[in-house]
Parts: structure tokens; sequence; C-alpha cells
């Protein structure tokens, strides 16, 4: 069966994105179908476009020129400066997006980065990024960040919250669901039959017996041991700085983490430029690039498109896992 085309939101226009919509498209034209959702105004213009009336006419057009599904915003696009009269459309288009993948006439939503200061700014944006915005429209209460590398996928348990925080918001309920969303998502998308997981401590030394934090021995011990009980392949609290080198890493499929930085520098430090944002638990398959709207070479011509030309490739290949498994 035919994959419906993926959509491509337009994300900050004052960031990349738009400039690496139109790289993704010179590297994917004959390979996946994609059709972005932007003002045609704000495109760099680099490459040739086409307004499509709807995702249905995405394939014919995109070994030409890249399909866009016109939508219009309220102000320019100036590199690096976000215009606040244009946050409205930003967030319109991701919810258009999800529409479109809720009806199946769109297979998978990517997104382009939002600039979360400039949605605060222009729209009072109440969500802390992308993820939990998603959450909210596809009426789920709980999804999974994860990010994905060759080398690794990595999943913070908190994410956008103060590290002052982490402690009080991680509870057991939390990492239980985390865990389980996990194992579903690598299950359902990722092939793998029982995916092997391996969980951070949150303190050094994953607590050191004690002596460095009780959260490690008192809180994630149980719910792994609870989980080990009904099958699922834990190992862990495993102190962080230890389980990131390349043989730790060959051990397990994912690494469930406690807070976003112990997460996203590993993965970062690995493979900034080809890793991927995965959300997992949306009854659709979202993916991203792992970077921002890098409003600091905006503009110039110089964005590496690599984390959104994977970003769309996963997006495919999850999309036609889930098909087949349906
Ligand atoms: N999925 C999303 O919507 C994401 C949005 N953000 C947002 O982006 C904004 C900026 O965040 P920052 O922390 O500055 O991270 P950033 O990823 O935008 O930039 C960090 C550094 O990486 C460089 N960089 C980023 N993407 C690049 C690319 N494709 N090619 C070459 N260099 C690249 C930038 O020039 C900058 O020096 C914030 O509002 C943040 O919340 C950040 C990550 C993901
Ligand atoms: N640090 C990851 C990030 O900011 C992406 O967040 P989201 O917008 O995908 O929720």
């Amino acid at each position: 069966m035919t994959l419906a085309p993926i959509a491509l939101t337009s994300g900050e226009p004052a960031g990349v994105g738009l400039e690496l919509a139109e790289k993704a498209w010179e590297a994917l034209r004959k390979e996946l179908v994609f059709f972005l959702i932007a003002d045609p105004a704000h495109l760099p213009g680099h490459v040739p476009h086409e307004v499509i009336q709807g995702p249905s006419e995405a394939a014919d057009v995109m070994p030409r020129a890249l399909p866009i599904l016109a939508h219009p915003f309220f102000g320019e696009a100036t590199a690096g400066q976000p215009d606040p009269n244009n946050a409205e459309s930003v967030v319109d288009v991701i919810s258009r997006a999800v529409d479109l993948a809720m009806t199946g006439a769109a297979s998978a939503v990517c997104t382009a980065p939002i600039n979360k200061k400039a949605l605060k700014d222009g729209t009072d944006f109440p969500w802390p990024g992308h993820t939990e915005f998603l959450a909210y429209l596809a009426g789920v209460d709980r999804v999974v960040m994860m990010l994905a590398c060759d080398q690794l996928r990595v999943v913070p348990t908190t994410i956008h919250i103060a590290l002052k925080d982490v402690p009080s918001t991680l509870t057991a309920a939390l990492l239980r669901e985390t865990i389980e969303i996990t194992r579903n998502g690598l299950q359902d998308y990722f092939g793998l039959q029982e995916p092997r997981l391996a969980v951070a401590g949150l303190n050094p030394h994953a607590g050191e017996g004690g002596a460095m934090g009780l959260e490690d021995a008192d809180l994630i011990v149980p719910v792994l041991n609870d989980l080990v009980a009904q099958g699922y392949d834990l190992s862990g609290p495993l102190p962080a700085d230890t389980m990131f080198h390349a043989a730790a890493r060959a051990r397990y499929d994912a690494a469930i983490c406690m807070y976003h930085d112990q997460a996203l520098i590993p993965i970062k430090t690995l493979d900034f430029d080809k890793g991927v944002n995965v959300t997992l638990g949306l009854p659709f398959v979202r993916t991203s690039p792992d970077h921002g709207t890098a409003f600091d070479i905006a503009g110039k011509g110089i964005a590496n498109p690599s984390s959104t030309i994977e970003a769309l490739r996963l997006a495919a290949k999850m999309a036609s896992a889930h098909q087949t498994t349906t």
C-alpha cells in the first residue's frame, strides 16, 4: 500500500526551518513524498516550489518541485528576528498538520523547529514545546520524547523543567509510564520484540548506596523490580556517567534518563547532525530534527539539513512499520 505523504510544518519562519525544508526536498525528492505547510512568501526560494490544494497532490509534484500547502501568515520572515505577528500561524500550522495525520491524509507529522520564547511572546503558547502540545491536540494524557541516532536512543523522563524541580517531579508513576510508552513505541515502530532498556540513576553513581541521594534506591529500584517481574528487559539504575560509552551502549536499545540534559547531552555530542526527535505515545507518527531555530545562522544558507532529512526518513520508516502492523 502506498504511504500517504508526510506533513512538514513551517516552524518559526525566522529560523532555519524553511531553508532546511528546501534542502531536504533536494535530497529526498526521489526517495519519499512530503509537503510543507507554510506561507509561500516566507520560502528562501532556492528551489522550485508548487502550491498544492491538498496532500493527495504531493506525490505528483514532489519530483519536480517542493509541494507546499499554503498557509498565510500575518508577518514577514526576517532571518533571526521573530515577528510576534507570526506566532499564531506557527501554532495553527502544527494543528493543521495534526488534523491531516489524524484523518490519514498525511502518514506522519515532521515538525520544523519552533522558538519557544517567540511563541510565548506572540501568543501565550502555554506548552513547553511541541511534545506536550501534540499530546493535547491528540487527546492523550502522556507521551514520551525520544531522541534517536544510529548509535543511541535516549528518553528524558522529565523534559523542559528547571533542574531544581526534577526530584519532586520524578514520581514512580511518571517513570513507569515513560518506560511503558517507550517499550510499546520500540515494539510498534522499531521492530524490537523485547527492547532492552537501560535506566539511568538520578544521582551521581546512582546514589552510591544512599551516600549521594536516595531517589535511586527508593524510587527507581521498586519501579524496575515491578516491571522486570512483568517481563520487561530492564537494567539499572545505572550511573549516568558510565552508561554512554560505546561498549555500554551495545548492551541496550534505549536509555531512559531522568532529566533533559542527562539524555540530550550524550546524543547531541555523539551525532548532533543526524539526531532525530520522536514523540512516542501519539496516535500518529511525529518526528523532528534534534536542533532548534538557530537564529545565529538563519538566512545565511549554511544550516546543515542532515537532521531534517533523517527526521523525514525516520517518519516514513515508522509510518510504514506501523502500516504493516495494523
Ligand atoms: N523541536 C523544536 O522545535 C526545538 C526547538 N528548540 C528551540 O530553538 C531555540 C534555539 O535553541 P538553542 O538552544 O539555541 O539551540 P539550536 O539548536 O537552535 O542552536 C544551537 C547551536 O547549534 C547550531 N545549529 C543548530 N541547528 C543547526 C543546523 N541545522 N546546522 C548547523 N548548525 C546548527 C546553531 O547555529 C547554534 O550555534 C529555542 O527557542 C529552543 O527552545 C530547540 C530544540 C528543538
Ligand atoms: N530539547 C528538545 C526540544 O526542545 C524539542 O522539544 P519539542 O518541541 O519537540 O517538544
